[in-house]
């Protein structure tokens, strides 16, 4: 997949941002600030929005593709560039075209993700020589999500997200669900009836087969289009719900199996087949730029 990310002769670059799936979400607490704190297994899947990146010496930062309801100034590629670029003193610019192929509001990541490229791939293009570390501190305050899509390894997720340890899990095949509806994250974690309290488990558990999702009661009562797409999936060994969705997702050990139910789904659940990856097809492409 990495090798249709190549550099152009144009001196762009295009640069892949991938999904995530949360394999199980358990909601341990809640902090003085509001937010919540979780435990959560991420993986990758090799769907990605593809981000193009073209050096400016004029310092701006300039968005060339609109990304529908987001305004420039919001746009997490143009914060994340704005950030790297504070944070260096860096005095160049980018010229960034984000291609979207992830659903926005589906529980993939998708914005995440792109803000995580972009820094990974500036911190590149500039030269600005951030380690990991340096990357992944940058990139918590533009999401909650964004410093697993820095890492890029697949983990075991606690705090909002940003204490990772890496795992080794199977990488099956995905059936993904991706319901006609937008979920917000901050909806679902205001949703008076949440559940916040779940007893702290381990990966073990996960493992064992753990794989509640704490999001999952109130997105299916309030998004009738998400509890449709998961009583589908129920006919397929069960479904369940990556963060706070929209989008949810059923296991197959076997991708001829995956593309069975492909066949089956109801286009309007606008479904696709993708791989489990425990290493971001971002890192794959670093590797093949360095
Ligand atoms: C739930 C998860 C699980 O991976 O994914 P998504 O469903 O959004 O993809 C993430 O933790 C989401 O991360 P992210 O999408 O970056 O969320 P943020 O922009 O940081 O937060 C959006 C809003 O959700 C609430 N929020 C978010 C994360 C969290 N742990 N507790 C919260 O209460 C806050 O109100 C915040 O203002
Ligand atoms: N480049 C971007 N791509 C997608 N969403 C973005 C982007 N920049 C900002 N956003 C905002 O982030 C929100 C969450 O997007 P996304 O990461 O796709 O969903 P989720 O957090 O549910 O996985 C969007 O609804 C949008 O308002």
């Amino acid at each position: 997949m990495s090798g249709s990310f190549t550099a152009e002769p144009s001196g762009a670059s295009t640069w892949p941002a991938p999904a995530k799936l949360n394999l199980m979400l358990r909601i341990v607490g809640r902090r003085p600030d509001g937010y919540h704190e979780l435990q959560t297994v991420f993986q990758f899947i090799d769907r990605c929005d593809r981000l193009r990146f073209e050096v400016r010496e004029d310092g701006l930062i300039n968005r060339l593709a609109e990304v529908p309801g987001v305004a420039p100034e919001d746009d997490l590629t143009v914060r994340a560039a704005l950030r790297l670029r504070e944070a260096t003193g860096c005095r160049l610019g980018a010229n960034i075209r984000c291609e979207k192929q992830l659903p926005m509001g589906g529980g993939l990541g998708g914005g995440s993700s792109d803000a995580a490229t972009t820094l990974v791939a500036l911190n590149r293009l500039w030269a600005t020589g951030l380690d990991e570390d340096a990357l992944a501190d940058l990139a918590l305050p533009l999401g909650a999500d964004v410093p697993v899509f820095v890492r890029g390894f697949a983990a075991w997720g606690e705090g909002v997200g940003e204490r990772l340890v890496p795992v080794a899990l199977p990488e099956p095949w995905y059936l993904v669900l991706s319901p006609p509806c937008s979920v917000s994250t901050r909806d679902v974690f205001m949703h008076p009836e949440l559940t916040r309290d779940s007893a702290p488990a381990t990966l073990a558990d996960f493992v064992a087969g753990d794989v509640v999702n704490d999001c999952l009661s109130v997105v299916r009562r309030e998004y009738a289009p998400v509890a449709a797409a998961l009583d589908w999936l129920s006919g397929w060994g069960g479904g369940r719900l990556t963060g706070t969705g929209a989008c949810v997702f059923a296991v197959f050990e076997d991708r001829a199996d995956a593309l069975r139910a492909l066949e089956q789904c109801p286009p309007e659940m606008r479904p696709f087949v993708a791989r489990g990856l425990n290493r971001s097809p971002l890192l794959a492409h670093m590797d093949t730029v360095s």
